[in-house]
């Protein structure tokens, strides 16, 4: 893999929690316009590193590179600023506010504050969000929620949050997305659905990074995967590759005894 093929890398990472090695020397590279899984049994570290590349957690060794350039002490917004951004496990939905006002605070500036009585004003902060309420009305309408424009956000399914969230994410036109169990609380039709956007997306020019315990959509989605086993990187390879792997059998199966 040349350097340019690749859009974010984390080189020899690791963060210790008090005394507990969460990750160890993980090295992970995101090739341009792929689609790359991460997988690994239960408190593996996959979270954890997602939350280093994302700036969400500083790691105590190593360094996070997007596009060639050091990131490693960037905080997550400035990443986000510059087209790095994350979905959570977790849906961070705003219940008490619509769907598409959760579309609207998700841009930077935050022009959806003027629907609350912030203090934006002026002509250009007007065309910030006209822009951005055209931006949320064509990504609501690109995954089927338009109609729920004005529902609640705490309304909506867990797999149409999951939607919510990634739509978040994109109101910032971003050029990786780093997705943190995207199928988890989605019912199939709705992973269908999911996996079909992310297609999509990626045929637009989007990388993507995926955590996710559903092997069908890994299978399905990713290539590369890289397996993470008590905070390492045990390998990386085709799906068919790491399942075929005598350590990744053995690793997940360690977590079932
Ligand atoms: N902030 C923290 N403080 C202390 N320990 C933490 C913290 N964050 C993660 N850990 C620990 O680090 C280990 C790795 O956690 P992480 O959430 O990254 O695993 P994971 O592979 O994402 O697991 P899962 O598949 O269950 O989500 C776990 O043992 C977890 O308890």
């Amino acid at each position: 893999m040349s350097l340019s093929d690749v859009v974010l890398a984390a080189h020899g990472v690791g963060v210790r929690f008090g005394g507990f090695t969460a990750l160890q020397d993980a090295s992970v590279a995101f090739r341009r316009g792929a689609i790359t899984g991460v997988v690994g049994p239960n408190g593996a570290g996959k979270s954890t590193l997602f939350n280093i590349l994302s700036g969400r957690v500083r790691p105590t060794s190593g360094a996070v590179l997007y596009k060639g350039e050091d990131i490693t002490r960037l905080p997550g917004h400035a990443r986000a600023r510059r087209g790095l951004t994350r979905t959570f496990q977790i849906s961070r939905e705003l219940g008490g506010l619509t769907v598409l006002e959760n579309l609207l605070l998700a841009t930077p500036g935050h022009p959806g504050e003027g629907l609350v009585g912030g203090l934006f004003g002026g002509r250009a902060a007007r065309a910030a969000e006209e822009q951005a309420r055209v931006d949320a009305r064509g990504l609501l309408e690109r995954v089927g929620l338009w109609r729920l424009a004005d529902a609640s956000a705490s309304a909506l399914s867990g797999g149409q949050k999951k939607l919510l969230e990634l739509c978040r994410a994109l109101m910032l036109r971003p050029e990786m997305i780093l997705l943190d169990e995207p199928a988890a609380g989605v019912n199939p039709v709705l992973i269908g659905e999911v996996a079909d956007f992310i297609r999509v997306l990626q045929s637009e020019g989007v990388s993507f990074g995926i955590v996710e315990h559903n092997m069908d959509l890994i299978a399905a989605l990713c290539d590369p995967i890289y397996v993470l086993a008590e905070g390492r990187v045990l390998l990386e390879g085709s799906f068919e590759a790491i399942s075929a792997n005598e350590a990744v059998i053995e690793a997940y199966l360690g977590g079932v005894h």
